[in-house]
């Protein structure tokens, strides 16, 4: 079949974006990898797709696969490119939507400057919902944060790392490390994302705090490898870095592909993430 798709990307995370509401859709876990693969395919961190809604009060249904073919939860970068696709494409003259996805509602709103915020709903901070299996974990309480000693091995030593872990409707592990650009983000990355304690992996996040309102991210995400920006992930590292008592909100994220906003007011309320969504191309490939 011929697939037409749109090529985006949000501060660097980039996406391939279907219309599903105007084509069909259904591919298999090898497709997807084949679209995302960067030399045989459009390469993409994540395919988005657009679909109608059946949840009365929602206006469109996104669905995200990671670039290894999985169907995951929530994607914050790919929000942004999602609600102003639709909009580029004249699906919606709305410039605030109300968005269904496998981890809830979220609502996006298009910027006058361009950006987009969302509102990604509150974080899941119960472990077992994350999910994030703690037996056999001491938690350590740190402020109102409980840290969890993570045990790595690599080259056969053993290494333990504190994480806050937490869901943004996808799971999340954040530690703080003294510098983003030193951080063993390719050699523990991998082994946090798959730790036995996740059954659903994780996305692993390395946060270097610069001030009380500024900090430097990279994410290892689960189902991608380290992307240049990780939106779910710049709301994690700041919902972490709040309840931890180093942060306030807003918080500025610095990753590696641009900049991020975060605001958030605390325990039961929703996480705002502000950035940037940009179209690259329009294309059409035969899968
Ligand atoms: N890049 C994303 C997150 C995409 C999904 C993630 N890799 C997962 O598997 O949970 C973002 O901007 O949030």
């Amino acid at each position: 079949m011929k697939l037409k798709f749109t090529k985006m990307h949000g501060a660097g995370n980039d996406f391939v974006v279907i219309d599903a509401i105007n084509q069909q859709i259904d591919f298999s876990a090898a497709q997807w990898q084949a679209l995302a693969d960067r030399r045989f395919g459009v390469g993409a961190d994540q395919m988005l797709v657009v679909e109608k809604s059946t949840m009365p009060g929602c206006d469109f249904r996104y669905r995200i696969f990671n670039n290894d073919g999985g169907e995951v939860e929530q994607c914050g970068n790919g929000a942004r490119a999602f609600a102003k696709f639709v909009a580029e494409k004249g699906l919606t003259d709305r410039r605030s939507i109300a968005v269904e996805t496998m981890a809830g509602i979220i609502s996006p709103r298009l910027e006058d400057d361009g950006s987009v915020t969302v509102d990604m709903g509150a974080p899941v901070l119960e472990p077992a919902l994350v999910p994030f299996d703690t037996e056999g974990l001491q938690g350590q309480p740190e402020g109102r944060d409980t840290l969890w000693p993570l045990m790595l091995e690599l080259a056969g030593e053993k290494e333990t790392v504190l994480v806050s872990v937490l869901s943004m409707g996808n799971p999340h592990a954040v530690q703080v490390v003294p510098d983003a650009d030193t951080a063993p983000v390719e050699l523990t990355g991998p082994l946090i994302e798959q730790h036995a304690h996740f059954p659903n992996r994780v996305n692993a996040g390395f946060m270097q705090i610069v001030d009380r309102r500024h900090i430097r991210l990279r994410v290892f995400e689960r189902g991608a490898g380290e992307t240049l920006a990780c939106g779910t992930g710049a709301c994690a590292a700041a919902v972490a870095g709040i309840r931890r008592g180093l942060l306030d909100s807003p918080v500025r994220v610095d990753a590696r592909g641009g900049q991020l906003s975060i605001a958030w007011a605390g325990e039961g309320q929703p996480v705002y993430l502000t950035g940037p969504a940009v179209t690259v191309f329009e294309g059409e490939i035969s899968l």
